[in-house]
């Protein structure tokens, strides 16, 4: 299980080269004209200090400057244009890069089964849209610096070798040390950046849990624990940043030093050779400028592969991430969707036993039980009996280990998962609303555009009118921020969702545990509609809201201990006796 959601392990991942390939090939006529604005730019660079040996000896010469000062400037300013546009495009191909993989690693989390993203946690997630996708963003940044500053490199050595091979000799043993340097520290720095990302991803989750939890954190005056956890993990973060910081800022003082110690060779080498007449003033000038147009180039060339290092490694958790099998079968696209049987009972549960991931006993333990077509079945038993799993299986939110369901008349595994969660409405034990409108929220079951009158009937039956139309832009308020609704409102507009829907079945958590008397009572009345076409599939405490259950399924300890109506639950079986005298129901 553990093997088909991984990712590529490093001796699978191909190379880097074919990597980069593959990163960059979204966009090649951008990723061209880029690459030969910044060729021009790099051309304008190299044409600069020959522009200027030529203005001094013109000025030894006693010659006019004119057309030399006037192709410098041309020089300088096409340099800097070439620069910006091919800054630009670059920018532009790295943001759509980053928008791609954003947007697919949104969709997949979505469609990842819930016991994968629980696994995952939502921080750790989140970093991956966050801070990988921007690390991912310098991959095109410096895939393209890198050649150019080789280009440059090699293109400038060139130049000064023509112009006195000797100072070339002393520039390049300089500069090969200041490689060496700063190529020591960069290969410390790639490991830091892979611990900085680990240190986000791990603050980014606490912090996501600590808000969701913020309510029990405010009521047990928890603050100071949470912010201590969570100062804990910011000072793992602080460190391991603080070490890459210490790195990083070592890079442009050996930068320097390497620069100024080379400068000194050159000075002291290019004066002598100037004294003995080897070398002009003019040309020794444009030597120097050439050497201090490397420098950058080398910190480039140096620093360029540790950046691009890094993000590969973001990409390398984005595609381990993506790599994780989404809840669909592969299979669904091709599957035809089936055909509801009419006269096969709503689910079928044929000795199905299931255990949680992590869990060592099994939640439940070759349960087999039927639900009618339309009408209310409750399932009933006391507190870890399984009710809620059972449910869980039914929305294939999870899968038996072993046994079989049916629904409609159909293998649960044969129903493409779209069209099965189409036939069930679900209202879970938290009435969960979306971040979005109230309409929104009460149409998200609904295969087409529910109109005015069906919300307003829906929002009737569940009492919610008032209460929808005194929020500030009515049905049109989003929910979920400044304006929410309370926990015995969530629960109805989830009610009135399941009654928008077009499902076949619903299944209910829970779904009067916030509910007062009077909505207890309209509770019973919307379910008494709705099992009069459809089968209603209702997980309850609170026995007083199922008693009127066409079928009752009594469970404890992961088994169905007994099955039928109330009246003959009460007469032969005790557990249900017990469970209905303990809520104090008359038990006749
Ligand atoms: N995500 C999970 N991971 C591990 N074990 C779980 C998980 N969810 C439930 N369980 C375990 O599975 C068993 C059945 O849980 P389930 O939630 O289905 O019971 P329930 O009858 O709905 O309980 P309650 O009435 O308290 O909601 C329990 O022992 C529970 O601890």
């Amino acid at each position: 299980m553990a093997d088909q959601h991984a990712g590529p392990g490093p001796a699978q991942r191909p190379p880097v080269r074919v990597r980069l390939r593959r990163e960059l090939s979204a966009e090649p006529g951008r990723l061209v004209c880029a690459l030969l604005f910044a060729l021009a730019a790099t051309a304008a660079a190299l044409a600069l200090p020959l522009l200027v040996r030529q203005i001094v000896t013109d000025f030894a010469d006693h010659r006019p400057l004119g057309t030399d000062v006037l192709l410098m400037c041309a020089a300088a300013v096409a340099g800097a244009g070439a620069q910006a546009l091919s800054g630009f495009l670059l920018a532009r191909i790295g943001e759509r890069m980053t928008y791609r993989l954003r947007t697919r690693i949104m969709e997949h989390s979505l469609r990842l089964p819930l016991g994968v993203v629980r696994a995952q946690g939502t921080g750790e997630l989140t970093a991956r849209i966050t801070s990988d996708a921007l690390l991912l963003r310098q991959v095109v940044e410096v895939a393209t610096q890198l050649p150019l500053a080789a280009l440059t490199v090699v293109a400038t050595l060139l130049v000064m070798v023509w112009i006195d091979w000797v100072l070339t000799v002393v520039t390049v043993v300089a500069l090969a040390v200041l490689t060496v340097l700063v190529l020591l520290i960069v290969r410390r720095m790639k490991a830091n950046v892979t611990g900085q990302q680990d240190a986000v991803g791990q603050i980014a989750q606490r912090f996501s849990a600590n808000l969701d939890a913020l309510t029990t954190i405010k009521a047990y005056r928890a603050e100071p624990v949470a912010a201590r956890a969570l100062a804990a993990d910011a000072e793992r973060l602080r460190a391991v940043s603080l070490d890459g910081a210490r790195l990083g800022a070592l890079i442009p003082a050996v930068l320097t030093l390497g620069n100024q110690f080379a400068m000194i060779a050159v000075i002291l080498t290019g004066g002598a050779r100037l004294a003995a007449g080897a070398i002009q003033v003019a040309a020794f000038a444009a030597f120097l400028l050439y050497l201090l147009q490397t420098v950058p180039s080398i910190s480039t060339l140096a620093t360029g592969f540790g950046r691009l290092q890094a993000g590969l490694a973001a990409r390398d958790r984005c595609n381990e991430l993506l790599a994780l099998a989404p809840e669909t079968d592969p299979q669904d696209a091709e599957r035809p969707v089936p055909v509801p049987r009419p006269d096969a009972p709503s689910v079928v549960f044929r000795a199905v036993s299931f255990t949680h991931a992590g869990a060592g006993d099994a939640a439940l333990r070759e349960i087999s039980f039927s639900t009618a077509r339309t009408g209310l079945t409750a399932v009933v038993g006391p507190s870890g009996a399984g009710k809620s799993t059972t449910l869980s299986l039914i929305d294939r939110f999870i899968r038996p280990s072993t046994g079989s369901i049916t629904v409609l008349g159909h293998d649960a595994r044969h129903w493409p998962l779209d069209a099965l969660r189409a036939r069930i409405a679900y209202v879970d034990q938290a009435f969960t609303l979306l971040e979005a409108t109230a309409r929104e929220n009460l149409q998200l079951g609904r295969t087409d555009r529910a109109d005015d009158d069906e919300l307003a009937a829906a929002l009737d039956a569940v009492g919610l009118t008032e209460d929808i139309a005194r929020l500030p832009q009515g049905l049109d308020t989003p929910l979920g921020r400044e304006s929410d609704l309370s926990g015995g409102q969530r629960q109805r507009m989830a009610l009135a969702r399941a009654l928008l829907s077009d499902a076949d079945i619903v299944l209910l958590d829970e779904p009067t545990s916030q509910l007062d008397g009077l909505n207890e009572q309209r509770f019973r009345s919307i379910v008494t509609d709705l099992a009069a076409t459809r089968a209603v599939i209702v997980v309850a405490h609170r026995l007083s809201t199922v008693q009127h259950a066409h079928h009752v399924i009594m469970m404890n300890q992961g088994t169905v201990v007994d099955a039928g109506d109330h009246p003959s639950l009460l007469e032969r079986c005790t557990p249900y006796r017990e469970l209905v005298a303990s809520q104090a129901m008359p038990v006749r």
